[in-house]
């Protein structure tokens, strides 16, 4: 038999940087004010293997590293075993691209008894455009400080 290979599959070469026409994002040209309420927390850099069928960033990767943002700004609080216990809002406002170099911001909304609620806001600059920024995400999570039994333990305020 005699069969004709691609030298490219179609679904790989989307997944290179810039690799097909990609609509224009709106960049801003300082962060907004809210991020100075803010802590950066963590800056990471999306890879191919990130990626969905559509050649963007697959948006449960996104929801692993604000998941991880929003523990490391409780853990300032909880100062020990923290557990994720809901999710209560994520909105994706903006495709996430591979190279994107992505800053997590994140603030503390509630301090309860024993749980922590943290605003995580994500954005994205391009490595070849730097200085300008566009939000992608925009979430809310809340953490529960655990004892070594895996129990809610109190915050101390
Ligand atoms: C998809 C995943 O893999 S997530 C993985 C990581 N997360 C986990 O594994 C956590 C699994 N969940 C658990 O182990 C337990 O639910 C725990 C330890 C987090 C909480 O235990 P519970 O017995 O449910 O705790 P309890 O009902 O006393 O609530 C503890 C706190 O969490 C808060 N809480 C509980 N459920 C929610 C909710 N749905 N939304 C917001 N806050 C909540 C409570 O208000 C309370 O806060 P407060 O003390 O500040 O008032």
């Amino acid at each position: 038999m005699n069969h004709e290979y691609p030298a490219v599959l179609p679904t790989m070469s989307t997944h290179a940087h810039n690799a097909r026409p990609s609509p224009k994002r709106p960049f801003l040209d300082r962060l907004p004010d809210s991020t100075e309420t803010h802590e950066l927390v963590l800056k990471v850099v999306p890879m191919p293997a990130d990626c969905n069928a559509n050649g963007d960033i697959f948006g449960g990767w996104v929801m692993a590293q604000v998941d991880v943002a929003g523990a490391i700004a409780a853990f300032r609080k909880t100062r020990g075993r923290t557990a994720t216990v809901a999710v209560k809002e994520f909105i994706f406002k903006q495709p996430v691209r591979v190279g994107d170099i992505l800053s997590f911001y994140a603030s503390v909304q509630r301090v309860g008894n024993t749980s922590i609620t943290i605003c995580v806001e994500v954005y994205a600059e391009t490595f070849n455009d730097q200085g300008r920024y566009l939000k992608v995400t925009d979430a809310v999570v809340t953490y529960v400080a655990i004892d070594e039994e895996g129990k809610p333990r109190t915050i101390q305020q």
